[in-house]
C-alpha cells in the first residue's frame, strides 16, 4: 500500500524567539516530532518559513527588514543557516533532508511543474524529507506566492497528500483574532471553508508572519477541495501537537477533505497556473462546455485576449464576461484570432484539458505580501 503523505507547514512565528531570530530549540522540537511521524510510516514533506528570520541578524540588522531588497538579502543568508540547522537536527533522527526552493513560475509551466513533482516523489520514495520554501532571494511580485500557507496547500494537492498540518503560534482558528478579542472562541471542526467565515475574518497576523489566519483558511480551502484534510494548530515545546493530531487527539481546528474528484492535471489547470490569456465564447459554446462535456471549437469563440502560446492555460469567459472555466489551449492566440467564429473540426480546448469554475483559485487574485518600499532597513547600531 502507498505510504500516506503528510505535508507539514511551519510558520515563522513557530520558529523564532522573542526578538524574531531563529530559535534553534524550537526548530529541534519540530524536527523531533517529524522524526516521530516518519517512524509511524508517513512520508513527510516540510514547508518551512523562517529564511528571513534566520538571516537578518547576521546581516547586521536589529530587526526583520521591511524592504524587498532587505528581505531578499536576509533570505539569501538565512536560508542556508535554516537548512544547516535542519540537516543537523534531522541527522540526529537518522533522516536525510533536502532543500527545494520554488517560485510560482515553476508551477505555471506544465513540464516544469511535472519535473518539480517528480523530484519530490523521488525524494519521498527514498525516505528523504524535502524542505520547501519560496525562493525569496529571487522571487518578485509576479512570480511569488507571498506566503507559504498557499504553497503548502498547492504542494499537498499536487502530491495528493492525506493530511496538511499548518503549524502556527495560535492553537487553531478562532471566531475572531484571539489576540485582540478575548471573547473569541475556538472553531474545532469545519466541513469546508465557507465564504461567510472568510468574510468574517480580517487579515491580522503575528508580528513576523506573512499570511495571518485568513491566508491559512484560503490555503485550507485549496487543500480541502483537492481531497486533503487540514489541521491548524500550535506545537509547543511541551506538546507534540503534530503527533497528537495525526493520532486524532490534537486540539486545534480540523477542516475535512472533500472527496478527491479532480485529477492532478485538473488540479494544475484550475489552481496552479496563472492564465496566459482569455477566450470569450458564445452561449452555445458555454452550454456545450458546461453541460454537454464537449470540447471548444473555433465556431464558439467570440474574442481572444492576450498573447498566449499553444499549451498555455487560458480563462474562458461567457458572453457577459463571467469566467466559466479554464483550459489548456491547443493553439496560440494569433491562430485562434484567424479562425474564430468559423466552422472547423480543430479543437481549441479539448474536454480533457478543461476544468469548469465553481471556485477557481481565490489565491491567484491575491496580491503578494512583499513590501516594495525603498525605505532603509534598521542597521545594527555602531555599524
Ligand atoms: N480568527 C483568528 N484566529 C486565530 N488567529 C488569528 C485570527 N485572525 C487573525 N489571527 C492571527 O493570525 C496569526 C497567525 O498567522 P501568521 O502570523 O501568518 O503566522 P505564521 O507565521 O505561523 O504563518 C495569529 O498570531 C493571530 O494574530
Ligand atoms: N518565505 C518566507 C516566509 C513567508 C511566509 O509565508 O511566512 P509565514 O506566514 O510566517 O509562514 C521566509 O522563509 O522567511
Amino acid at each position: 500500500m502507498k505510504q500516506p503523505i503528510v505535508v507539514v507547514k511551519i510558520g515563522t512565528s513557530s520558529l523564532v524567539d522573542e526578538r524574531g531570530r531563529l530559535d534553534k530549540k524550537r526548530l529541534a522540537h519540530h524536527v523531533a516530532s517529524i522524526g516521530e511521524i516518519k517512524r509511524k510510516n508517513f512520508h513527510v514533506v516540510l514547508v518551512s518559513s523562517g529564511g528571513i528570520a534566520a538571516g537578518f541578524y547576521e546581516l547586521g540588522l536589529t530587526e526583520r527588514p521591511r524592504t524587498l531588497a532587505g528581505k531578499q538579502a536576509a533570505a539569501a543568508v538565512g536560508q542556508g543557516a535554516l537548512i544547516q540547522n535542519y540537516r543537523e537536527r534531522f541527522a540526529e533522527q537518522g533522516v536525510i533532508c533536502a532543500q527545494v526552493l520554488l517560485t510560482r513560475s515553476d508551477f505555471d509551466n506544465r513540464s516544469r511543474y511535472r519535473n518539480a513533482l517528480q523530484t519530490l516523489e523521488y525524494l519521498l520514495d527514498r525516505g528523504v524529507v524535502p524542505i520547501i520554501n519560496e525562493n525569496d532571494s529571487v522571487a518578485v511580485d509576479e512570480i511569488c506566492w507571498g506566503d507559504n500557507d498557499t504553497l503548502a496547500a498547492l504542494v499537498a494537492g499536487l502530491l495528493q497528500a492525506e493530511e496538511l498540518l499548518l503549524v502556527t503560534n495560535t492553537n487553531g482558528v478562532y471566531t475572531d483574532n484571539p489576540q485582540k478579542n478575548p471573547k473569541a472562541t475556538l472553531i474545532h471542526h469545519l466541513e469546508s471553508v465557507g465564504e461567510e467565515l472568510l468574510a468574517s475574518l480580517d487579515d491580522s497576523k503575528s508580528t513576523l508572519g506573512s499570511g495571518g489566519m485568513r491566508s491559512k483558511l484560503l490555503a485550507a480551502r485549496i487543500a480541502s477541495e483537492a481531497g486533503v484534510r487540514v489541521h491548524i494548530g500550535s506545537e509547543q515545546l511541551e506538546i507534540d501537537w503534530m503527533i497528537q493530531t495525526l493520532m486524532q487527539q490534537g486540539s486545534g481546528t480540523t477542516i475535512e477533505a472533500a472527496p478527491r474528484h479532480i485529477s492532478r492535471k485538473e488540479h494544475w489547470i484550475s489552481r496552479h497556473s496563472a492564465p496566459a490569456g482569455q477566450l470569450q465564447v458564445d452561449e452555445g459554446a458555454a452550454q456545450a462546455l458546461l453541460k454537454e462535456g464537449s470540447s471548444l471549437l473555433p465556431i464558439g469563440v467570440v474574442a481572444v485576449n492576450g498573447e498566449f502560446q499553444e499549451g498555455d492555460i487560458v480563462r474562458v469567459v461567457d458572453s457577459t464576461g463571467v469566467e466559466i472555466g479554464r483550459g489548456m489551449s491547443r493553439y496560440a492566440a494569433n491562430w485562434i484570432v484567424q479562425v474564430l467564429g468559423r466552422r472547423s473540426e480543430d479543437v481549441v480546448i479539448h474536454r480533457n484539458d478543461w476544468v469548469a469554475t465553481p471556485s477557481v483559485a481565490t489565491y491567484l487574485h491575491r496580491k503578494p505580501q512583499m513590501d516594495l518600499s525603498t525605505s532603509v532597513d534598521g542597521e545594527e547600531s555602531g555599524q
